[in-house]
């Protein structure tokens, strides 16, 4: 390791901050930080690829550089590898599944996993998102009518939670939480708010123990993981057990309906489907498919239920836009009866400029999933969109790094970039999308729109960014054509809080964990 260490690539002459300690490194400021904040701080100082100090003096660059992400992301395919220590968290929250799957074996499990989520399948879940808005949207109005208020205060978020996890337990797996009915549920209980349980507000003992961790022999460390005592291992040791449980029972009975001849149209009966279909060597183990369904409870739960949370305090923040797209969505409403029929398609809510414009909006803005980590498989060179100073003053166009180097994409950073979103990229402004002229394209960064990292882009791109476009939409169209929203005093308060997933939580109440609230009333 020591003559790796001093004949590798070096990346000390790049720009970054001092370490605050050696056993830390700058973890605590990274860590700490509301999501993208630290991001925006280190980009405004140090610019567009940043150097940092992991646990134990280890190296880490921040990158922000479009045509580096590029690079990363689609150039360099599996060049770009998760690094053990999160393949080992991938382990733990969700088995052996996609997102912990590396290389070869990656492939093959996005082969089996793609049709499932193709535009014709997301296509067909519309009418069921718009069902669970439609559910949500009745019970805030009793609860409006049942008031002697004319408007009621909600989280937002613990609402939309329930809402998304019934969807998805539908859509994906034809299973019915029932949460918006308040019905209590083992999978539901298990899989709600789990991420701040999990990863959220790290204390600076949790910091030091994270960072002494890395000292500990990888099985050692795994068995700890598993068994000791630990309030956070513990949110992960539940989901993981009653995630198996219930996906086990669920896949030997749309197996059977698969073998009966019975068509169902739910992610996993697909997947089933798609998996009878390979050989023995490519196709998915028993275990791999349990994972694939603890994985779309975590990555297609939170993701989607935040960032509807994230989009309806925008909307509260300028009435404007909120009446805006409210009248979008009426005159949309009117052609649609006009033809006939009675319900919002995914081709209506394509052909609506400004939802479309707010969707992209809110994604940039606030990217839920704000930053990927990777690790360089090999010595390699990331070129640069514009030359960047390194600290001892030379000017470089690339940039040497080493096997081995921990690589931060900033999805927040990135999402925030002056040269592709324009001088006021920190302003929320869905007409950037309108304008021609204001978003200039420097790198295809996003398998969604190019321009956008919100999804990321590559080989390990969002598997389930169609579905949660048209389930975000099926949410936006329903909610603003009902209600109209309005800021609470907490809601002025909002921390972006850093957990996996950008989660808002209120300044001086972060012990009460994720929530939004929020003014509602019915829309005129
Ligand atoms: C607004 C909602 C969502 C956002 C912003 C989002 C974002 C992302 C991002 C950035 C990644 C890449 C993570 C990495 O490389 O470390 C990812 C991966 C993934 N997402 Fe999403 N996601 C969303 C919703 C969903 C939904 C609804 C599903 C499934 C129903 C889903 C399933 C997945 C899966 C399976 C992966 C792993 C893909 C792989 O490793 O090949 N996501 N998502």
């Amino acid at each position: 390791q020591l003559h790796r260490r001093l004949t590798r690539i070096s990346i000390s002459d790049l720009p970054g901050p001092q370490p605050e300690s050696f056993l830390t490194g700058n973890l605590r400021q990274y860590l700490q930080s509301q999501a993208g904040e630290i991001d925006f701080e280190w980009q405004e100082t140090y610019g567009d690829l940043v150097r940092f100090k992991g646990p134990l003096g280890e190296d880490r660059i921040l990158v922000f550089d479009p045509k580096a992400l590029q690079y990363i992301f689609r150039t360099g395919g599996y060049n770009f590898i998760k690094p053990k220590e999160r393949r080992d968290l991938s382990l733990l929250i969700s088995g052996p599944g996609i997102v912990w799957a590396d290389g070869p074996d990656h492939r093959r499990h996005r082969k089996i996993m793609t049709p499932a989520f193709s535009t014709k399948e997301a296509k067909a879940l519309v009418p069921l998102f718009l069902h669970f808005s439609s559910k949500l949207s009745h019970k805030w109005k009793d609860i409006i009518s049942a008031s002697n208020e004319q408007a009621v205060v909600f989280d937002t978020l613990s609402w939309l939670s329930r809402a998304t996890l019934d969807a998805i337990g539908a859509a994906a797996f034809d299973y019915q939480f029932e949460r918006l009915d308040g019905k209590a549920n083992e999978l539901g209980d298990a899989y709600s708010s789990f991420c701040l349980h999990a990863f959220g507000r790290l204390s600076e003992g949790d910091i030091v123990k994270q960072a002494l961790t890395q000292l500990i022999p990888r099985p050692i460390r795994m068995l700890m993981a598993k068994c000791r005592p630990n309030r956070r291992m513990e949110v992960l040791r539940v989901a993981a057990t009653v995630g198996s449980k219930v996906a086990k029972v669920l896949i030997e009975e749309k197996s059977e309906a698969i073998l009966e001849g019975k068509k169902s149209r739910d992610i996993m009966s697909l997947l089933i489907r798609a998996n009878y279909s390979e050989d023995d060597r490519t196709r998915l183990s028993e275990e791999e498919m349990i994972s694939q369904m603890r994985t779309i409870l975590v990555a297609g739960g939170e993701s989607t239920a935040t960032s509807l949370t994230w989009f309806l305090l925008e909307m509260a923040k300028h009435p404007e836009m909120q009446t805006k797209l409210r009248e979008e969505i009426r005159q949309k409403r009117r052609e649609i009866e006009t033809r006939g029929d009675s319900e919002f398609t995914a081709n209506d809510m394509e052909a609506m400029p400004y939802l479309v414009a707010v969707t992209k909006e809110t994604l940039r803005f606030h990217p839920v999933s704000y930053t990927t980590v990777r690790e360089a498989a090999r010595d390699d060179v990331l070129p640069l969109s514009k030359p960047i100073f390194t600290a001892s003053g030379k000017t470089i166009t690339e940039v040497p790094i080493p096997k081995g180097l921990k690589i931060f994409t900033s999805i927040n950073g990135y999402n925030r970039h002056k040269d592709v979103f324009g001088a006021d990229s920190h302003v929320y402004d869905p007409e950037r999308w309108l304008t021609p002229g204001r978003i200039e394209k420097c790198a295809s960064v996003g398998v969604f729109d190019g321009s956008l990292l919100s999804f990321a882009g590559g080989v390990r791109s969002c598997i389930g960014w169609r579905f949660a476009l048209l389930e975000l939409q099926s949410f936006f169209v329903e909610l603003i054509d009902k209600f109209e929203f309005s800021l609470t005093p907490e809601a002025l308060q909002v921390r972006r809080e850093a957990c996996m997933v950008m989660s808002p939580t209120i300044e001086g109440q972060t012990d009460k964990g994720s929530q939004l609230p929020l003014l509602v009333k019915i829309a005129p």
